[in-house]
């Protein structure tokens, strides 16, 4: 049964619970509930390792987060593995994004807080300058879609800065934070500076309401971070969440097409359409809205079909699939669950779908719906689709496809979203603000924005004697 890491050693302690093989619905391994005990347990040795951690220079903390990007490198199979057993995630995708992603969150903040410059400014006889504290205890709350990625992704930054962290996995996917713990230990990183509950929602519910937390870092789903919110509020403690999305792709009929359907395809089914930045609703212009259609539901028909995370997530899908008919659309292709005829049949499968006929205001192109499944629609300007993409309650990513340079630009800059890609998807550099806009998310992270969240600055002002004349 896999253990809690707290004060640098393993915590066998709260019930089991199982998890299943989304593709096969079987269990791969039983894990620990951490019950209220557990969590003050981990809080407390955070707080204890606090000290020491914040006052290490930060170039022997970002020499830490190197060994621990090596760390990962030699338990790169090991992470794979696990990590594809708990999610069903593609084992290429696991290889080539996931994993390497932890190395490089690592690496990439280790390197952006040594080089930081602090801000200093000279007015009329005074200096000020600023120097940046670590907020102290960092519960950090991780989903099941990309779990080491984005575990790390929070990690990193808030390491680097000198907070101690309690992290809580999802219930889903233990097994990627069991190795990292594992990880920790090898390197000898001092006991209490990682620590990792494992548990269901309540167990994270604990942690953000626990009086010793500090602030809250949070990616999943925007009814989770309103809870969590709640919790955090009553002791005013700094958030940072990354949500939902109900993401639009807009496709110009100056689009280089082939570009703009592969594309698509990507953006829709990438992870069984479990990212947050995936594209639910794709709007095209109407010249050449027939063809594109045809082609987005012929390429469909050739992803492979990807496992849900669970049982119940299969089911919330599916049951948008079985309201997008309720609601009167056409199905192009897909709405329903593959037979394979194999092992996978137990597992949690949906087919890759394609609707289209639907009112922009049904359910099913209001709520963010994570699977793999769009709805495409006709627009006729250039002003309406950026209407359209905008009617969201969400605004995390959108993608724009032309060849139109002013175009491009123009539409870009008008869309309420944080994050917004031209003529390609989910290409990502760590130094740039990430994060969404309305329900979507608070603040950003990555690059200085990472570092920002994950400290308190004070600013110093020394009057400066006059130099004699
Ligand atoms: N990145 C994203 O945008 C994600 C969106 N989702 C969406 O959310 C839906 C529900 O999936 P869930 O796995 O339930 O996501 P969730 O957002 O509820 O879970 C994410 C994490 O929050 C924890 N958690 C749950 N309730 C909590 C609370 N009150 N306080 C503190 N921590 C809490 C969970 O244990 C897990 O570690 C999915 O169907 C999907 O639509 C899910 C995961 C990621
Ligand atoms: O940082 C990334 O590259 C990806 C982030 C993805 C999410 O935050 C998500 O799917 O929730």
């Amino acid at each position: 049964m896999l253990t809690h890491f707290i004060g640098g050693g393993p915590v066998a302690a709260g019930l089991g619970f199982p998890v299943h093989d989304p593709v096969t619905g079987t269990v791969v391994r039983h894990v620990h509930e951490a019950d209220p005990e557990v969590v003050d347990r981990a809080v407390r040795a955070a707080r204890e390792a606090s000290r020491d951690w914040a006052a290490m220079p930060v170039g022997e903390r970002a020499g830490w987060m190197r060994r621990l990007a090596e760390g990962i490198e030699e338990r790169f199979d090991d992470l794979v593995a696990a990590e594809v057993a708990d999610t069903g995630n593609p084992l290429d995708q696991t290889r080539t994004l996931d994993v390497p992603r932890g190395i490089a969150n690592f690496r990439a903040f280790a390197e952006m807080a040594a080089q930081r410059p602090e801000d200093a400014f000279h007015l009329s006889g005074t200096f000020s300058y600023t120097v940046r504290r670590p907020l102290g205890v960092v519960a950090a709350i991780i989903p099941w879609n990309l779990p080491f990625l984005l575990m790390t992704w929070k990690l990193a930054p808030a390491l680097v800065s000198g907070n101690t962290v309690v992290v809580k996995p999802s219930e889903h996917t233990p097994g990627s934070a069991a190795i990292f713990a594992e990880i920790c230990a090898a390197a000898g990183l001092p006991p209490g500076v990682v620590n990792i509950i494992f548990g269901h929602g309540p167990a994270g519910q604990l942690l953000v309401e626990h009086p010793d937390v500090n602030a809250v870092t949070f990616t999943g789903s925007t009814r989770t971070g309103s809870a969590i919110m709640r919790t955090a509020a009553q002791r005013v403690k700094p958030i940072s969440f990354e949500l939902g999305g109900k993401n639009a792709g807009l496709v110009f009929e100056d689009c280089d097409l082939d570009r703009a359907v592969e594309g698509t395809v990507r953006s829709v089914f990438t992870n069984g359409g479990q990212v947050c930045l995936c594209t639910e609703r794709v709007y095209v212009q109407r010249s050449i809205f027939e063809e594109f259609c045809a082609r987005l539901a012929a390429r469909a028909q050739e992803v492979e079909p990807q496992p849900m995370i669970s049982a119940a997530h299969r089911d919330k899908v599916l049951s948008y699939y079985a309201l997008a008919r309720s609601e009167g659309a056409k199905v192009l292709t897909g709405g329903g669950v593959p037979v394979f005829g194999d092992h996978r049949d137990g597992g949690y499968f949906v087919e890759p779908t394609v609707v289209a006929g639907l009112s922009e205001w049904s359910r099913f192109n209001r709520e963010e719906i994570f699977g793999p499944v769009c709805h495409v629609a006709p627009f006729d300007s250039e002003a309406e689709a950026i209407d359209l993409a905008n009617s969201s309650e969400y605004g995390l990513a959108a993608t724009v496809w032309t060849d139109g340079l002013d175009r491009a630009h123009r539409v870009a800059q008008r869309l309420e979203a944080g994050l917004v890609w031209i003529n390609t998807w989910y290409v990502r550099d760590l130094r740039t603000p990430f994060g969404g806009a309305k329900l979507s998310g608070i603040g950003r992270e990555g690059g200085t924005r990472s570092l920002d969240f994950y400290s308190e600055p004070t600013t110093i002002t020394i009057k400066l004697e006059q130099p004699d004349a």
